[in-house]
């Protein structure tokens, strides 16, 4: 969700040199000089529209854009799609699908920023960069599926999609809100957590999302993989991300992935951390991008009643989808009272 930003200051370069654009709904708008609060509508920041309902930052997306990307895009076959809900690992899965496709080489990571390297195409300038990549093309979204490139579904494009615990995805938005400038005000938690278990963020429900994505397993096309494995054995995640691509790695390629997508060298990554990012929009100074990258972290955050409330959501939306995932067993279903006389 961040690459327009940093578009927006590579073409007004790092002093401010050249003029750049800062993407609107109706037009762009001429940002001179250094970029600066008072070069942006103040209305563009943490306005919401409405795109076949769902919400998008005013200030990042368009409608005409998010149209194009549904009914014009041409995907092609030999593209690679990183899709996500917000705040699942989608800079994680990049720079892992960037370094494969380096054989574990991190001098690309290194100087290439990840929007570049992997623009988010439903963004304004994320989808410029789409089209104008050489192919193979690394594209990723937090599109749901209903609103992705048609084309997509008549392409042998392929879709890797990472799913993380929604309570830790919550957690991670509830950080990420507060120093997003594009985002509204997340509020008090309790709110926001209303807000997110109604869908009522941008991008739409959690539940709504990988229940869309889902419908292409079985696909050969579609791959899905989880935060928590990746965390629990990157190694042999990336492996099988490898199987998929159809991409053979030696060990030394291999060790190159690894090390290069840990947490740590991601954070001390300025191509990959955000640091680039002009601070009134993302300002980093108490908290970070890449902030904690643990599972488990709702633990710290959540009431027991906050969790009991979510579970309780979480039970009644994903109900039918024949599915586990690696967190279902840290939230069982409470077992049903004992019956009368039974053992
Ligand atoms: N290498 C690595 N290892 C572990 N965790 C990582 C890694 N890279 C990113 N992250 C964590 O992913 C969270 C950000 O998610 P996204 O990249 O999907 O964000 S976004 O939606 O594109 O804005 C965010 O999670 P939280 O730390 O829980 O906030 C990041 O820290």
């Amino acid at each position: 969700m961040l690459p327009w930003v940093i578009h927006a200051l590579r073409s007004s370069g790092p002093c401010g040199a050249e003029a750049g654009y800062l993407p609107g709904n109706q037009e762009l708008l001429p940002v001179s000089g250094a970029l600066s609060l008072a070069s942006v509508h103040p209305r563009m920041f943490k306005e919401y529209f409405q795109y076949k309902g769902i919400s998008f930052p005013r200030l990042i997306y368009s409608e005409q854009g998010l149209r194009e990307v549904e009914n014009e895009f041409q995907v092609r076959d030999d593209d690679v799609f990183n899709v996500t809900y917000q705040k699942s690992g989608t800079v994680w899965m990049l720079e892992i699908l960037s370094l494969i496709h380096s054989n574990g080489d991190p001098s690309r990571c290194r100087t290439v920023p990840n929007w570049d390297r992997g623009p988010w195409y439903e963004t304004v300038l994320g989808l410029q960069t789409a089209r104008s990549n050489q192919p193979p093309r690394l594209i990723s979204s937090h599109l749901p599926i209903q609103l992705f490139a048609k084309s997509f579904f008549q392409s042998k494009a392929k879709v890797l999609y990472t799913v993380r615990n929604p309570k830790d995805v919550f957690v991670s938005l509830y950080h990420f809100a507060q120093i997003f400038r594009p985002y509204k005000e997340p509020g008090q938690l309790d709110q926001f957590l209303e807000q997110f278990l109604e869908g009522d963020v941008p991008f739409g429900s959690w539940f709504d999302h990988v229940k869309g994505w889902m419908g292409l397993r079985g696909h050969e096309n579609f791959f899905w993989i989880s935060y928590e494995e990746l965390q629990q054995d990157l190694r042999g995640s990336v492996e099988r991300i490898c199987r998929f691509l159809g991409k053979q790695l030696d060990a030394q390629a291999m060790d190159g992935v690894v090390e290069n997508a840990s947490f740590q060298a991601m954070k001390q990554n300025k191509m990959s951390n955000f640091s680039l990012a002009p601070r009134f929009l993302l300002d980093q100074t108490h908290s970070s991008f890449l902030r904690k990258g643990i599972a488990g972290d709702w633990k710290n955050q959540l009431t027991t009643a906050q969790s009991e409330n979510f579970d309780r959501v979480y039970r009644e939306q994903m109900q039918g989808l024949e599915l586990s995932f690696p967190w279902d067993e840290l939230s069982p279903q409470p077992s049903p009272p004992p019956t009368p006389g039974g053992s």
